[in-house]
């Protein structure tokens, strides 16, 4: 998508710079940055209720509440994994649309870590071997299992320099954070995966699948990315991910283009497949209706869906919540941007929960799979202050 990213006809609530020049993002109900650029909302003037979404379903209700807003205005927040569960999402007061290099970096280092749990996770390695039972004598082809890990530290995590931190890290992806309702802290976290990105009508999709995890010696870390790129296993994955998209994008859109083989993403601790797919968005949709069209794709999900979804009930310990579902925003001409919610964690007081999942295919190893999900816990860890970076030998 393009680096602007809010239609020109309509002027952001640019807000006056500090003294220093900087823009302090403080007290955010909202932010989210990528492509160098970052919204930055404040406060709630509306929030999209159920009821309205029961009667109208998620993408109508979404469009009919900007809809009924002041020019200029937007949609913004998270979407959780079962998308029949309460959204969180809300047209801020206003917003700012700035560079990432006016908002100010964080001048503090993260509290020290106390305590870890869950780093190794027996019942998560169990888990993967019932799926890999499941997928070689059911109907399930493809599941995606996740773990979570919780990071205790001294004193209390500050969610705007940990999503500043993430941004550094990894300016490539889309870091957000956002404050939850009654008290449930803040959801922050650096996706490398847009589901649906909307400018002009033109439809960008950018989904992942198939991962290795970075390496320290540059020379094995070039051998991981080509070891990936013609892996029978991840290709397999990744494929389920590309033909489910392309199945469900034409209810939304037409004149699909999805290339035939997919290219190799770093983020700054693994190494994806991606494939990106573009098409024309119908009109009088937004990217919300076509992310939901989408989601949830089997890169978080699985294939066939249905099946995939009840696989994942049975198998994990607990609701994902928002891990999994989509954040993102939206303006009233329908144009923004809905991220995969993963690399990321709940913040809350001194308590950080990482929620990170692995595709299972029916020769996944179990074990290769937990330590798939560590490798992902790494680009949350090394922004609370963790390195965990693989060195070579
Ligand atoms: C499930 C996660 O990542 C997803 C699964 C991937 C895979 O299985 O290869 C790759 C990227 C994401 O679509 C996660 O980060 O938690």
């Amino acid at each position: 998508m393009n680096a602007q990213l809010l239609s020109s006809q309509h002027e952001p609530n640019t807000r006056e710079s500090t003294a220093q020049g900087l823009s302090p993002s403080g007290g955010a109900s909202f932010r989210f940055a990528s492509y160098g650029r970052a919204i930055i909302g404040h406060g709630r003037k509306a929030t999209l209720d159920v009821q309205r979404v029961k009667r109208l379903g998620l993408g109508a209700a979404a469009r009919q509440l900007l809809a009924e807003q002041s020019s200029g205005s937007i949609l913004a927040g998270v979407i959780p994994f079962d998308s029949s569960q309460a959204p969180f999402l809300f047209v801020p007061e206003s917003f700012d649309e700035l560079s990432m290099r006016d908002v100010a970096r964080a001048d503090s280092e993260p509290p020290a870590v106390t305590q870890v749990l869950g780093e190794y996770n027996p019942d998560f390695i169990c888990a993967v071997g019932a799926a890999i039972d499941e997928i070689r004598t059911g109907t399930v082809s493809k599941v995606v299992l996740s773990r979570t890990l919780e990071v205790l530290a001294d004193g209390n995590w500050n969610p705007e320099a940990i999503w500043r931190r993430l941004y550094d890290q990894n300016p490539a992806g889309h870091s957000f954070e956002i404050g939850l309702p009654d008290n449930g802290g803040s959801i922050v976290g650096n996706s490398p995966e847009l589901i649906a990105g909307v400018r002009h009508g033109q439809l960008t999709s950018h989904p992942l699948a198939g991962s290795a995890p970075r390496m320290a010696e540059i020379s094995e870390d070039q051998e991981t990315a080509a070891t990936l790129a013609r892996s029978p296993k991840n290709l397999s994955e990744h494929d389920f991910v590309v033909n489910h998209i392309a199945q469900t994008l034409r209810s939304v859109a037409t004149n699909l283009r999805v290339p035939a083989r997919p290219d190799l993403l770093a983020t700054g601790r693994m190494w994806h497949l991606g494939t990106m797919i573009r098409a024309d968005l119908y009109k009088g949709l937004g990217s919300l209706d076509a992310a939901l069209a989408i989601h949830p794709t089997p890169a978080i999900c699985g294939s066939p869906t249905a099946e995939a979804r009840n696989l994942i009930e049975e198998l994990e310990p607990a609701p994902r919540g928002f891990y999994g579902g989509l954040v993102g925003w939206m303006n009233q001409d329908g144009e923004g941007e809905w991220a995969l919610l993963l690399r990321s964690a709940i913040l809350n007081g001194a308590s950080a929960v990482l929620h990170a999942g692995a595709g299972i295919v029916a020769d996944s190893d179990s074990f290769d799979e937990h330590e798939e999900t560590a490798a992902k816990f790494g680009t949350m860890l090394s922004a609370l202050g963790i390195d965990t970076r693989v060195r070579a030998a």
